[in-house]
């Protein structure tokens, strides 16, 4: 098996590790924290494929560098982070669960009320850094829409194997799935 995957998006090339994350199956490790390079190149080219929407949503952690830099290319003021463990400082949170493909067990997706309050009646991008099985992203969804906010898109920089066969997300780029024989 090979021990590293070269990634091309939006201009930036990435040598991402191969790592096994259960008995059957490795990913390419694309850990977007810290890179200002790649986030920096990758949001333009989200934000031009969106359409138009009041507020972007992510769930933390790897999500919350590109939600930023989005943010700030759309000249909004906000954006809004669904956070994986209840905080003392949070009232009455919306709380959902989780199973991404990098953690294979439940964490959990927690929406502070007055973010819920501020999601409501308005047109929400749900927006993370991979798209694998769909769990990170549909749970978002469900916070989003008990929130009262209108899912108007779904967008990731890439798209891990299945996933870039769905036409409900927008994405930049695929990245394979390793399956151990
Ligand atoms: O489509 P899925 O199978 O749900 O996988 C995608 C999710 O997995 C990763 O998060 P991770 O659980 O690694 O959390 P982190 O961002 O807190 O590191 C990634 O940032 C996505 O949120
Ligand atoms: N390949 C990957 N690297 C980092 N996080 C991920 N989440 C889902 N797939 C991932």
């Amino acid at each position: 098996m090979k021990k590293i995957y070269t990634i091309q998006v939006a201009g930036v090339t990435r040598e991402l590790p191969i790592v096994q994350v259960n008995d059957n199956l490795c990913i390419a490790s694309f850990v977007i924290l810290g890179d200002t390079e790649l986030v920096c190149a990758t949001a333009p080219e989200i934000v031009k494929r969106l359409p138009e929407v009041d507020i972007l949503v992510t769930a933390e952690a790897k999500g919350i560098p590109l939600v930023f830099e989005m943010s700030r290319l759309l000249k909004m003021p906000k954006y809004i982070v669904a956070r994986k463990s209840i905080k003392p400082y949070m009232n009455s949170p919306i709380i959902d669960e989780v199973v991404s493909i990098t953690t294979q067990k439940k964490q959990l997706l927690c929406l502070d009320e007055q973010d819920a309050a501020y999601i409501k009646g308005k047109k929400v991008a749900i927006i993370d850094d991979v798209i694998s099985t769909g769990d990170s992203i549909q749970a978002m969804e469900r916070i989003v829409e008990s929130s009262g906010g209108i899912v108007a898109a779904k967008a990731a920089i890439l798209a891990e194997g299945e996933a870039a066969n769905r036409k409900d997300i927008i994405f930049l780029e695929y990245l394979p799935l390793f399956e151990i024989e």
